[in-house]
């Protein structure tokens, strides 16, 4: 469970407030552009500390631990492969850093590039591949790696409606049915609508409290009314 105690976050004169438990499979963050939901992101990665607050994972407080040393990963739309490494080395650096793998997380490797549909592929470099395969790839890494908390900040915008939509069943199927927490940024209410279990409105220089899709989108408090046009 992640836990805002109190929570400002500050990027320069902006001001992001956020005070909430967050426990669901997959957490969707809206709002309107600007808003602070990247800043809410990076908040929980710990790219910059809260000027006010304590964040916390299942009762242990991140506030004051690098980044490396959470128990995150995050996603970006672009920059998540290294272009000199193959898919399979990329996958690895989600098990060792170093690459130094044991045969059985080899074989993981290699079972996790089936799993995203990307088998034969993992000797390629990341550019021999299609946008597509490029996120499944991106997706076995996080996939590997022992870290329970995912942030997607808009990962598959590039990708247009249909390929966008197998990514996201395949976010479902991977990594909830590996028992991690998801939490993505989308311009979409609809993804947010299809996809998440809840739904955090970021507006106002307020990070809302989470609620469940199915209810925020009946009945629409007025910020989201507002967003929604
Ligand atoms: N490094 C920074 N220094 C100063 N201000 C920043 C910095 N990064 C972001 N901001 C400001 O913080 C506010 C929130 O930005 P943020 O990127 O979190 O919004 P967003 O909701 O993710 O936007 P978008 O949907 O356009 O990606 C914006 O007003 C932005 O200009």
């Amino acid at each position: 469970m992640l836990t805002f105690d109190a929570v400002t976050l500050s990027q320069g004169t902006f001001q992001l407030t956020a005070d909430f438990q967050l426990q669901a499979d997959i957490t969707a963050v809206i709002g309107p552009s600007g808003g602070g939901k990247s800043t809410l992101l990076a908040g929980i990665a710990g790219f910059f500390e809260p000027s006010k607050g304590r964040v916390l994972w299942d009762n242990q407080v991140l506030t004051g631990t690098s980044p490396a040393k959470r128990p995150v990963n995050m996603l970006f739309q672009d920059n998540n492969l290294f272009p000199h490494l193959t898919i399979q080395q990329n996958v690895g650096l989600g098990l060792r850093p170093d690459l130094r793998l044991t045969q059985d997380q080899k074989q993981m490797v290699a079972d996790t590039l089936d799993h995203v549909g990307l088998t034969d592929l993992g000797a390629r470099k990341p550019a021999a591949l299609s946008g597509g395969q490029q996120s499944r790839a991106a997706l076995a890494r996080v996939l590997v790696s022992q870290r329970p908390l995912v942030l997607l900040d808009e990962p598959f915008a590039a990708l247009g409606p249909a390929m966008k939509d197998d990514m996201l069943r395949l976010v479902r199927e991977t990594l909830v049915q590996a028992g991690k927490s998801v939490v993505i940024v989308t311009h979409d209410p609809d993804d947010a609508r299809r996809f998440a279990d809840q739904v955090i409105l970021v507006a106002d220089g307020v990070a809302h409290a989470p609620v469940s899709s199915e209810e925020i989108f009946a009945n629409p408090p007025p910020a989201l009314r507002a967003y929604l046009g």
